[in-house]
């Protein structure tokens, strides 16, 4: 009996950019992102068609133990003082985690756990982070090129963004040509 060697879908460890059939993609785009930028006039300032980030993921099947793959592609730039990121959310199920691999670019990622503490992680090439359960995660570009970063989580996850309502406690800026995280009062 002949068995076949079936052929995976592929990522580019260059640009995260998949290859296969099933591949689904959303754009986030500056008009989405209503309340997440400190500098409310610099955010307003910003054409609310210009993309922000690009989610490409396979299309899996739901259930429990079943898992997404997919690339987040966040581009470069600031408004204001503050580098473009993601929305950030927890998971919808606490208790699942993430795992995100850097591939193109580099940047933060800032985890927050349910207390409210925070903290940051280098993104780079290569770079390999665990999300744990009970922890909501943003992507932040400081570079000047596309950050890509490959994820995988479980398809029951879900996101919950109301549980960030207040925001982040950390905002990542260029202040006197350095990158800096700042400690936020009230998000
Ligand atoms: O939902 P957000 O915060 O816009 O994040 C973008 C994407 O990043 C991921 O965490 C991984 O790609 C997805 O769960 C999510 O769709």
């Amino acid at each position: 009996m002949n068995i076949p060697f079936n052929v995976p879908p592929s990522v580019a460890f260059q640009n995260g950019h998949f290859t296969a059939e099933n591949v689904v993609k959303k754009v986030t785009r500056s008009g989405d992102l209503v309340g997440i930028f400190h500098d409310h006039a610099a955010w307003q300032a910003i054409p609310a068609q210009t993309p922000f980030y690009e989610v490409e993921m396979l299309d899996s099947p739901q259930g429990e133990g079943e898992l997404y793959v997919g690339a987040t592609h966040l581009h470069p730039g600031r408004v204001g003082d503050e580098f473009y990121m993601t929305r950030g959310h927890f998971h919808h199920r606490r208790e699942q985690g993430e795992v995100y691999m850097g591939l193109r670019g580099q940047g933060l990622l800032l985890l927050q756990n349910e207390r409210g503490e925070a903290r940051l992680e280098n993104v780079s090439p290569g770079s390999v982070h665990i999300i744990p359960g009970f922890t909501a995660h943003r992507l932040i570009n400081t570079g000047t090129d596309i950050l890509s970063a490959l994820a995988v989580w479980p398809t029951m996850a879900g996101h919950d963004y109301a549980a960030l309502a207040q925001g982040f406690a950390l905002r990542v800026v260029l202040q006197e040509g350095k990158i800096q995280a700042k400690e936020v009062q009230n998000g």
